[in-house]
């Protein structure tokens, strides 16, 4: 018999030359965006460069785009958006809150695995771009017996430039298995009553410590072209809209106090309208002087929320004449969105565990 770090064993009698076998197990690999790895220009610009040559997030034909991005994008933007990572990185840790909020996502979900099917699931995460990438964990989880994977895109709203990028490196690194596992992947969850119930949970309790209450509630999802919808067919726009309605008719409010917009605008085309920055100024020039913000469609606080949502949309919000911007934060790792993950875990190993 041989034992190794994860039990693997072959029996005596068993052929040197056969793969070792290892208890079997059920993998759930998290998967989140990526981050970069540090705010200096080269580890931005190799982050920048993995995410922006990806044609699922800008689909233009490669000979035309790639050398823009070489140039001109990757000239400048590793600079503007280092120095945007800087205000917001979690120095003490040496890396972005995406990373850290994904580490306790990833801690709270195992030991909600561990109290519901003891030792069988192993819970592990992932980045689309960047480190730990998805190959490498995917690896881990075989190494550690797992036979069948559940793979899980931490994006509530389905999106070809999210969800299905994550996929896709996903079935990437299964193509260079000889023994693969069996595999699933989990569908969006933008309208489960558990998820929705976790946002109105965190906006319940960011009313609750304000004097007064704001008069908007601006649900704030992450852009993308205006085409990946009207032209290509892409769902997302139609979940996130339906995500605010939920949330909104859960709240029992009527629909002047919480609006959909969209922000993070990039490059020259039109993007999904209305626009965060300018409905924010519009809404303070027209009277309405306290809002909130809530970013139902990022499940972690990242770049674009903690940089973009509450330091330049807030300033629009302000130079525009508003008062009070309340910015609400993430789900993150709230017992109410770690429930609800693990929920929408659990309803997909149906037949996998006991
Ligand atoms: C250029 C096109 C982009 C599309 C399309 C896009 C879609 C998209 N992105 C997210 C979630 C996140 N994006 C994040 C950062 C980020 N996004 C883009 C560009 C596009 N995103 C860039 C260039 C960046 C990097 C930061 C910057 O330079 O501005 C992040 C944060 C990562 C972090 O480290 O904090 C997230 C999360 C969604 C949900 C989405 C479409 C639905
Ligand atoms: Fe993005
Ligand atoms: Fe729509």
């Amino acid at each position: 018999m041989k034992d190794d770090t994860f039990g693997a064993v072959r029996p005596e009698h068993a052929p040197t030359d056969h793969p070792a076998i290892v208890p079997e197990k059920v993998g759930v690999l998290l998967a989140n965006l990526g981050t970069p790895d540090g705010y200096d220009y080269w580890s931005m610009r190799r982050y920048l460069n993995e995410f922006l040559s990806d044609q699922r997030v800008i689909d233009y034909p490669k000979w035309k785009w790639q050398p823009i991005l070489q140039t001109v994008v990757l000239g400048k933007r590793p600079f503007t958006s280092g120095a945007a990572y800087k205000t917001i990185w979690n120095e003490d840790a040496g890396e972005s809150p995406l990373m850290t909020i994904t580490k306790q996502q990833a801690a709270g979900i195992t030991a909600e695995m561990k109290a519901r099917f003891g030792d069988n699931v192993v819970v592990d995460y992932c980045m689309r771009y960047g480190n730990p990438s998805t190959e490498s964990r995917l690896q881990a989880l075989l190494d550690q017996g797992c036979r069948r994977i559940l793979f899980f895109p931490l994006y509530p709203q389905y999106a070809g430039a999210t969800t299905a990028t994550a996929n896709d490196q996903f079935f990437r690194a299964l193509m260079k298995q000889k023994w693969q596992p069996a595999s699933r992947t989990v569908p969006p969850y933008f309208d489960r009553p558990d998820y929705i119930e976790a946002l109105a949970g965190s906006v319940t309790r960011a009313y609750a410590a304000l004097d007064h209450e704001p008069d908007v509630l601006v649900a704030s999802y992450h852009g993308l072209p205006k085409r990946y919808l009207t032209e290509e067919g892409d769902p997302y726009h139609c979940q996130c809209q339906k995500t605010t309605r939920l949330l909104r008719e859960r709240l029992g409010w009527d629909k002047a106090k919480a609006i959909t917009t969209f922000q993070s605008r990039f490059g020259p085309e039109e993007w999904l309208q209305p626009y965060t920055v300018g409905e924010v100024a519009r809404l303070a020039e027209s009277g309405k002087k306290r809002i909130a913000v809530i970013a139902p469609a990022f499940s972690a606080d990242c770049i674009e929320t903690l940089e973009e949502i509450n330091e330049e949309i807030r300033e629009s919000f302000e130079h525009a004449g508003g008062e009070s911007f309340t910015y609400i934060p993430c789900l993150n790792d709230d017992a109410a969105h770690i429930a609800a993950l693990s929920n929408v875990i659990a309803e997909n190993l149906g037949g996998w565990v006991g």
